[in-house]
């Protein structure tokens, strides 16, 4: 599903009217009936009549629609009253035209004062329903007295709460939220739906979000040509590959796991197994010698091979018994346990340098490559970052980006789009809402996922399962944003039939055959 910045919406706007002359009044008008659509269906049950609505309406346009709403309803018998936060005499536009009509119809209208928020207290202990349209896409920074006091009496008064495209206080183009901020149960979010809407926290304040019709013609909201998009089904089911009768294990590429180090056997193993229940057709845990056994006795359809090392790491010169396994295999997946031995240091060097086969990069190897982030960099390997995947978490993307956490989730796309054009590589920023940014191409935010997903070796999975679909041929961003929503809904079937709390990674491993079969079966269906 695609997803515009406010700007965009405001071009998509004026495009409206210029384009085919739908005049800002008519977009109002419909994104008010929107709203009193959802309304009636999900709240009033269709009985307007003696319920009362609370409508708060900001100083712009937001307001405008809910001036619209505060009519429609009254016209079908809602009690309605309106709080405006500016002297109606400072209206405009849209806005203004709205704000007369109701005047003139006579529902009460009250101007917001600071030395009398016991009143609207009051207010709000006398309503079934809080519209908020204080802010929509104008907001910047932080509600200002006395609305910051209004939301923050909304919040507490335990009403249900609809908000005007969305909650205010809230940042369209990051979900960010900088002071207080509306806490809504639906957000009727208009035209089309905002990013925002989608990233923590601002997810959390807007609750269910519904895509208000405001009659924009079908070319106005294509799903091509856009720069966001929310990764839905339809997009994974795309990306995998058919399976055709005829086809062998060869035909689905095999993936080399190089990791594995004294005490993190285990993230190799679970790396290599999602791989194979990606649908890959062969993998290979890369372990150091020493541990081969431990890994050999943990993995049965994953091969295991030795390579020099000792004391739990690789030995620098390890790259070199490698070289025949390279002309066998499709795909690298480096890091999960690789550990950051000295050794092991100069070995994840001379491997990136001398194989330019396709890797998901994960855990320790992005940690090495953020203490000497020159291959990330050098333009001798820009080819080759092509066709890299790095999967860093918050923290790891902070070091790799020489930040701190606070900096990488203040702006999570901004931070991965960047450091996608600087690499030239596909970035997965994990975490609530998984980003996932290549240079040239839109940018994925993916919804599946849940807090159970913090837990050991749930990062190594997913590094597997990206590697397991790269294998198969999916270009790397689907690979990624694929393996990103696939992990995701795995944990959240999980967690509907377990809970969180005792999600552990291994249960993903049973649950990601389910996800595809569950996806090849809807793309069946939608081809009919
Ligand atoms: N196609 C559409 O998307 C349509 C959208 N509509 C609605 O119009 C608003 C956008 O209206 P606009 O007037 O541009 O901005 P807002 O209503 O969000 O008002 C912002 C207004 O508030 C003031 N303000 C901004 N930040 C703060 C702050 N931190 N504290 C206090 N005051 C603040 C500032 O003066 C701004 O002017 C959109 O969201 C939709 O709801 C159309 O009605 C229909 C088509
Ligand atoms: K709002």
């Amino acid at each position: 599903m695609r997803l515009v910045q406010a700007d965009e919406m405001r071009e998509l706007d004026r495009e409206a009217t210029r384009r085919f002359g739908i005049p800002g009044l008519l977009l109002m008008e419909n994104a008010g009936l929107s709203i009193v659509d959802v309304i009636l269906k999900r709240f009033w049950d269709n009985k307007p009549q003696g319920k009362r609505i609370l409508i708060l309406a900001g100083p712009g346009n937001n307001g405008g629609d809910g001036f619209v709403v505060g009519r429609h309803l009254f016209n079908r018998g809602a009690e309605v009253k309106i709080l405006i936060t500016a002297p109606p005499d400072s209206y405009g536009g849209d806005a203004e035209v709205n704000l007369k009509i109701v005047s003139e119809m006579g529902i009460p209208l009250r101007v917001l004062e600071p030395e009398r928020l016991r009143e609207v207290e009051e207010m709000l202990a006398g309503a079934d329903l809080v519209l908020d349209a204080l802010f929509g896409t104008g907001f910047r920074g932080v509600p200002r007295e006395p609305v910051a006091s209004l939301i923050r009496l909304v919040n507490k008064a335990g009403k249900a709460v609809v908000a005007v495209d969305l909650p205010s206080g809230l940042e369209a183009d990051t979900g960010r939220v900088a002071g207080d901020c509306v806490r809504a149960q639906v957000t009727v979010t208009m035209g089309m739906p905002k990013i925002g809407l989608y990233l923590e926290p601002g997810a959390q304040y807007a609750g269910e979000v519904v895509v208000g019709d405001i009659s924009f013609p079908p070319e106005l909201k294509t799903e091509e040509g856009g720069n966001y998009y929310l990764v839905d089904e339809e997009m994974v089911a795309a990306a995998l590959p058919e399976r055709l009768p005829t086809q062998h294990k060869g035909d689905f590429g095999h993936v080399l796991v190089i990791g594995g180090t004294r005490g993190y056997t285990g993230a190799a193993a679970l790396a290599s197994n999602a791989a194979l229940r990606s649908g890959a057709g062969l993998v290979t845990a890369v372990v150091p010698e020493d541990l081969y056994p431990v890994a050999a006795a943990k993995l049965t359809e994953v091969m295991t091979f030795p390579a020099p090392g000792k004391d739990g790491g690789f030995d620098a010169g390890a790259c070199a018994a490698l070289m025949g396994l390279f002309g066998r295999a499709t795909v690298l997946a480096v890091g999960p346990g690789l550990g950051q031995g000295e050794g092991t240091v100069s070995f994840l060097r001379e491997l990136l340098e001398r194989t330019d086969l396709p890797a998901v990069l994960d855990a320790d190897a992005l940690n090495i490559l953020a203490r000497d982030r020159r291959i990330l960099t050098d333009p001798l390997f820009a080819e080759r970052r092509k066709r890299w995947i790095l999967t860093p978490h918050p923290g790891e993307m902070a070091r790799l980006c020489g930040t701190g956490v606070g900096e990488i989730q203040s702006d999570r796309i901004g931070v991965a789009v960047r450091a996608s054009r600087e690499w030239g590589t596909t970035v997965v920023l994990k975490g609530a809402r998984t980003v996932i940014a290549a240079p040239g191409s839109p940018v994925f935010i993916n919804p599946t996922g849940n807090p159970g997903l913090a837990s050991g070796g749930t990062g190594d999975v997913l590094a597997g399962l990206v590697a397991g679909l790269l294998a198969q041929g999916i270009a790397p961003v689907e690979a990624a944003f694929s393996g990103a929503f696939i992990h995701g809904l795995a944990a959240d079937r999980i967690a509907r039939q377990k809970g969180m709390a005792g999600l552990v990674a291994g249960d993903l491993l049973e649950e990601i055959p389910v996800v595809l079969e569950l996806l090849a079966r809807r793309k069946r269906s939608w081809r009919g």
